[in-house]
């Protein structure tokens, strides 16, 4: 097994930098626990093998732990960027374009926080620029960093909107989250097919019910 050197979460850790940027615009609670090691990790997914009922020494499942703690580190990479980051760079020579920017069907790839199982659907996100738009791939971005944390679908919702809404300063924001979640399809009630909408508007988005009428015909069509 490698060894790895331990990782603590001080002030100059850029993990804890990341989180706390984010923390400090009130999108995640404060975490005051210990980063283990990436070998902690790994003992941890042996035990959860056994657990399940298996050999964790047998050939075929002795790598699993590093690919499942490596699989982690992609599932969860959201906690280590700041969204406010991507959403700094606007620009402000539109020629006066002044109607909704939208972005439709984002992958959305997320796990639940109550059983760690993946939800899986599409982002449809709006804002209504005032003087400066961004640039329309960075919000698909901030979409990505909220979906690689633990997640309920309503958090996920919310953070998006605001994130547009702090950065951006824009007339409103409007978010519709369509999902599957697989602790509902593949455990517990066991109903597939089954998807969970989520919704979000703000400023004109939440005022003018044409504007958000027109929204939600974009997202159907
Ligand atoms: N509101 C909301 N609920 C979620 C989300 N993801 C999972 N859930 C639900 O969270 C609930 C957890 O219920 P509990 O009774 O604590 O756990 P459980 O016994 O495993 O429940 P079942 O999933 O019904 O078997 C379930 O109803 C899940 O379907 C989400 O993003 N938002
Ligand atoms: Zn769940």
């Amino acid at each position: 097994m490698d060894s790895f050197e331990p990782e603590h979460r001080e002030s100059n850790d850029p993990l804890v930098a990341a989180l706390n940027a984010t923390r400090a615009k009130g999108f995640s609670e404060t975490i005051n626990v210990e980063r283990p090691t990436k070998a902690q990790a790994m003992d941890a997914v042996k035990t959860l093998l056994a657990w399940a009922g298996d050999d964790p020494s047998r050939e075929g499942l002795i790598d699993t732990p590093k690919r499942v703690v490596e699989a982690y580190e992609e599932w969860f990479q959201g906690y280590q960027a700041d969204p406010a980051k991507e959403l700094s760079r606007t620009f402000e020579d539109v020629q006066g374009y002044d109607d909704m920017v939208m972005l439709r069907q984002i992958d959305v790839e997320s796990h639940c926080e109550h059983h760690m199982a993946a939800f899986l659907g599409k982002a449809y996100v709006a804002y209504m620029p005032t003087s400066k738009v961004v640039g329309i791939s960075k919000i698909a971005r901030v979409v990505e960093i909220f979906s690689k944390r633990l997640q309920t679908q309503e958090t996920l919702t919310k953070q998006i909107a605001d994130a547009l809404v702090d950065s951006l300063a824009p007339l409103g924001v409007a978010v519709l989250i369509d999902a599957e979640h697989q602790c509902m399809s593949t455990r517990g009630v066991h109903h597939k097919n089954v998807t969970t909408v989520t919704t979000r508007f703000t400023g004109v988005f939440k005022t003018d019910l044409a504007l958000q009428d027109r929204f939600m015909r974009f997202c159907q069509s």
